[in-house]
């Protein structure tokens, strides 16, 4: 097993800063970058932004939809490219947005582990099935050392329609939170209650040998943190900015220091490319200004 993703991430977060850069080869990108819409060219965008970036940043996390469209040779690419991305020390995170009952998540989660031909480092899912449905994977990514980011206050305009539903007291996207808070205290299982956030709310969530492997994902573009991520004990992985429209001071008005996040920009940075020295510049600027 390689050891927990919530420790490989703090190290790759202490060696190259927090940002993560998506890989989201839309078709306007391809096109500005001078490569038509073919699995050639969505090659040929991989590979520049595998060559100029997985050096460089903490993550990269590509987009499984820009690869599935094209079938089996757009898979191909993407495998090849994962490979190259971990050898050069990127953690790669699968933006796949996975969920499904037990045993289809249970292969789903197949991606965490080394013997799959795509194998990465951590997962997007999605809880909308029930918290029970995502244990298949917890129990993978335990076994592995691998990680999980779960859909909790997503980026875009109408995500409160759903995330703002109340379960009980609390809302649907706090009841997730919750959940993955419970996945990264040691012996918690569904159906337990959850932990005491009393306990757990000043010792976790900061970047650390402690940093847990299941984290949740909360965008930048938010006009108020409306989910307590206080004792979450793992990553935050904050997409929306840039393109849209969030910035780094969002990120400090939201997030505050000390937490445990990780900013994910595609478009504002590959818009930058093809040439690696710009990709490079461009992400470099991102990590200037999280530092700052
Ligand atoms: O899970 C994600 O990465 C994600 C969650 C979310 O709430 N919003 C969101 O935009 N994303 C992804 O983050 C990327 C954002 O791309 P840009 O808007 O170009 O930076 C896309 O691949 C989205 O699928």
């Amino acid at each position: 097993m390689s050891a927990p993703f919530g420790e490989r991430l703090a190290g790759a977060v202490a060696a190259r800063g927090p940002l993560c850069v998506g890989i989201d080869p839309h078709v306007p990108l391809l096109a500005d970058w001078g490569l038509p819409d073919t699995p050639e060219g969505l090659a040929r965008f991989t590979d520049a932004v595998v060559d100029a970036l997985a050096g460089h940043v903490a993550v990269l996390k590509p987009q499984l939809a820009f690869y599935e469209r094209h079938g089996s040779r757009g898979l191909a690419v993407l495998e090849e490219a994962v490979v190259r991305a971990r050898a050069a020390g990127a953690l790669v995170l699968l933006d796949a947005k996975r969920g499904d009952i037990g045993s289809t998540m249970d292969a789903y989660a197949d991606y965490l582990r080394p013997e799959h031909p795509l194998a990465v480092d951590a997962l997007t899912v999605s809880p909308y099935l029930g918290p029970g449905s995502l244990q298949p994977a917890v129990d993978t990514a335990r076994l592995t050392g691998g990680g999980l980011f779960v859909l909790a206050r997503t980026s875009n305009p109408d995500a409160g329609t759903f995330q703002h539903a109340r379960v009980g007291e609390r809302t649907v996207a706090q009841a997730v939170v919750d959940t993955v808070r419970g996945w990264n205290t040691p012996a918690w299982v569904v159906g337990d209650p959850l932990p005491d956030i009393g306990a757990v709310r000043d010792v976790a969530g900061r970047w650390g040998p402690g940093t847990g492997s299941f984290g949740v994902v909360v965008g930048a573009t938010l006009a108020e943190l409306d989910v307590d991520l206080d004792g979450l004990g793992g990553p935050v992985l904050a997409p929306g900015l840039g393109a849209q429209g969030g910035s780094v001071a969002d990120l400090r008005r939201l997030f505050g220091a000390g937490r445990a996040v990780v900013p994910t920009v595609s478009r504002d940075v590959l818009r930058a490319g093809p040439d690696p020295t710009a990709l490079r510049a461009a992400a470099d600027r991102w990590t200037a200004e999280l530092a700052g």
